[in-house]
């Protein structure tokens, strides 16, 4: 495996992850970057095929003197009885779950009045409820007794979501759970956080967001994600650190028309100001 991680050569030996959505985009990333730290890491999705080939993919990567290993087990995370599954089949195969990262997820795009309430229910089922199943699982099991650090991947909804409103309202809500697990879990030495890209690059990600173009996709976050798994973030939790050079401060995807449906300003000297401002020509 090329070195390029940041972080110490076996920082993560004989540790155990679980990487739901890990064969694919940022997932494979951050499950390549884990391994290469030395991490056995689990990936774990509905695709079971594209699955095994990315973990055969890995497997070619890791030198013979790595103790770490990669392993493909299917799980849909919307399903419940699949979560508890996982948990106990990783259990039984490494014995212990050090780290969770919840990257499974996604949505398609549509202005809010198009939705339908089974497109709606099947966003928040998959981004909010099957992180809740993951987290829920993995303390229950495992954490609860022995600790651990859980990252959760939102998005930039920091300004809502204009034409992905319920993957925003998920995502939103993802950061809030962060913050309660956080807390209720902090005395079993649980940390839990979030981490929100921007847009980032994927071969996934581009061939459902097809229109949108390739210029959107282009950074990567699997180091942020190393980061608050390891000891030097140990005092970070309940929080959710932006990995988008900025864009949730300046950056807006939705564009509102010229518009007049604004109530007119009251009366007084403001109206006329108000009205040459929007209307410069109107003194002509
Ligand atoms: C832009 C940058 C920010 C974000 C980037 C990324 O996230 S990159 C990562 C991007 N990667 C991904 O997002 C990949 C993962 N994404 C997914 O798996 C899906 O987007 C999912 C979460 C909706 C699950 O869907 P599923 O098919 O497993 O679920 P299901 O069979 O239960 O269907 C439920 C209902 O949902 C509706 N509906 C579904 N699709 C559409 C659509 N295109 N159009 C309209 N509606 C749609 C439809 O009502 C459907 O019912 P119907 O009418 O068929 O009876
Ligand atoms: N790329 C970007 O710009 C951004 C991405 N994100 C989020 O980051 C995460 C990774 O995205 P990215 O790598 O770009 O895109 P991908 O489409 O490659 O990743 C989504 C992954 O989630 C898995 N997945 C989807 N639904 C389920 C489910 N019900 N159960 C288990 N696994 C599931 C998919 O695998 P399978 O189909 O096999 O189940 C796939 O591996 C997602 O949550 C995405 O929404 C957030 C902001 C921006």
């Amino acid at each position: 495996m090329a070195a390029s991680s940041v972080f110490r050569p076996g920082l993560f030996n004989h540790k155990v992850a679980i990487v739901t959505g890990g064969g694919t985009g940022i997932g494979k990333a951050i499950s390549e970057e884990l391994l290469e730290l030395g991490c056995n890491v689990v990936i774990s999705s509905r695709k079971v095929e594209r699955l095994e080939a990315a973990a055969e993919e890995m497997r070619q990567k890791i030198p013979a003197s790595s103790p770490a290993r990669v392993t493909p087990l299917q799980c849909n995370i919307r399903n419940e009885d699949e979560v508890k599954d996982l948990v106990s089949s990783v259990l039984k195969r490494y014995g212990r779950i050090d780290f969770l990262v919840n990257n499974g997820g996604g949505q398609f795009s549509s202005p809010a009045e198009h939705m339908s309430s089974k497109g709606w229910k099947a966003v928040i089922d998959t981004n909010l409820t099957g992180t809740f199943h993951c987290c829920q699982q993995v303390y229950a099991a495992w954490m609860k007794q022995h600790g651990g650090v859980i990252v959760n991947i939102i998005a930039d909804m920091w300004k809502g979501f204009p034409g992905m409103a319920h993957t925003g309202a998920a995502r939103a809500a993802v950061d809030n759970l962060t913050k309660s697990l956080a807390i209720e879990w902090a005395a079993s030495g649980v940390r839990v956080n979030s981490v929100a890209p921007g847009t980032i690059f994927s071969k996934t990600a581009m061939e459902n967001y097809k229109d949108l173009g390739p210029s959107l996709f282009k950074m990567s976050i699997s180091s942020a994600v190393c980061f608050l798994l390891s000891p030097g973030a140990s005092y970070i939790s309940g929080d959710t650190l932006r990995v988008d050079a900025g864009q949730s401060l300046y950056h807006s995807m939705w564009e509102i028309p010229n518009h007049s449906a604004w109530p007119e300003a009251p009366e007084g000297e403001n109206q006329e100001a108000l009205k040459e401002l929007l209307n410069p020509k109107s003194k002509l």
